[in-house]
């Protein structure tokens, strides 16, 4: 069923995928602090996450809210997550639940679990026959302060939805790459997310029931170390690539 949908970060390469796949599935609304440089199909509010009255009035009317906005480089500095990705996502909430949104997706990371990956189960981790799995389950383990950005990302997500009830979904997403996986790069193919897949899987975010979640966002990789079990199960996730086809 079309949903009305607000997604942050529309600009983006996450916002490109989801579009992608799903610009004519639901009733969008698209907010980002950068202006589009294309046609959008739905209303496009030009605004910064941290601004608190342009994230209400954005929220107005809305579903369910795809929230991507924030600073994506692994090596960004502690006052830009602290700014775009903490406060962003606080924010977001904050208007969220007085909005009476009923679902938001949140765009965490394989950084908030990087620190998983030790030097003694690497680079056997990346391959095949490795039969390590991180499911969600784990606690966070970030390898630097964008992957504590996105820990604590899921930690607001928590807190909203045990306090206002609202639906949580933290997809930790892998490695976006558009056409193919990362050439030359055991880790990326192994966390490979394409594009049709990603579409798809924030789609089941959209649509599906679920209370609060911690998912993998990965294709359905042979190499894999993170388990697509959850989604499957609580998203009806069903992904179509695999990095294995493109060897
Ligand atoms: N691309 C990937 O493989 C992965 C992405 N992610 C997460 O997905 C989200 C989207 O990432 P990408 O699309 O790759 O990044 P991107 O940099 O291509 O897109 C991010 C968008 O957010 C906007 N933005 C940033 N800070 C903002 C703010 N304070 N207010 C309003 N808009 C703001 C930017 O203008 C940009 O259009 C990020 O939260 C990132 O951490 C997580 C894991 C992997
Ligand atoms: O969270 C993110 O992860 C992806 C993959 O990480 P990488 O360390 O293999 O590059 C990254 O490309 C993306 O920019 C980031 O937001």
């Amino acid at each position: 069923m079309a949903q009305s949908v607000l997604l942050t970060g529309a600009a983006g390469r996450v916002g490109d995928a989801i579009l992608g796949g799903l610009a004519h599935e639901h009733e969008w609304r698209f907010l980002d602090r950068d202006p589009p440089t294309e046609e959008y199909p739905g209303e496009f509010v030009v605004a910064d996450v941290t601004d608190e009255t342009s994230v209400r009035d954005a929220m107005d009317g809305i579903d369910v809210v795809i929230h991507l906005a924030g600073d994506p480089r692994p090596e960004a500095p502690w006052d830009s997550v602290l700014t775009n990705n903490i406060d962003g996502t606080r924010t977001i909430y904050e208007a969220a639940v007085d909005a009476d949104v009923e679902k938001v997706a949140f765009a965490s990371s394989n950084h908030a679990v990087g620190a998983f990956e030790t030097d003694e189960r690497t680079p056997g981790l990346y391959r095949v026959h490795d039969e390590f799995r991180l499911d969600g389950t784990e606690l966070p383990r970030p390898g630097n302060l964008y992957g504590v950005s996105k820990a604590a990302g899921e930690t607001l997500g928590r807190y909203y939805h045990d306090e206002y009830g609202i639906s949580v979904v933290n997809v930790r997403i892998g490695n976006l790459t558009k056409g193919h996986p990362p050439i030359d790069y055991e880790r990326g193919q192994a966390m490979w997310l394409s594009y049709r897949d990603c579409a798809h899987l924030f789609d089941r975010c959209i649509e599906a029931d679920y209370e609060y979640e911690i998912v993998y966002g990965i294709s359905d990789n042979d190499r894999k170390y993170y388990s697509i079990d959850r989604a499957r199960e609580a998203l009806g996730y069903e992904p179509q690539d695999n990095s294995a086809e493109h060897d």
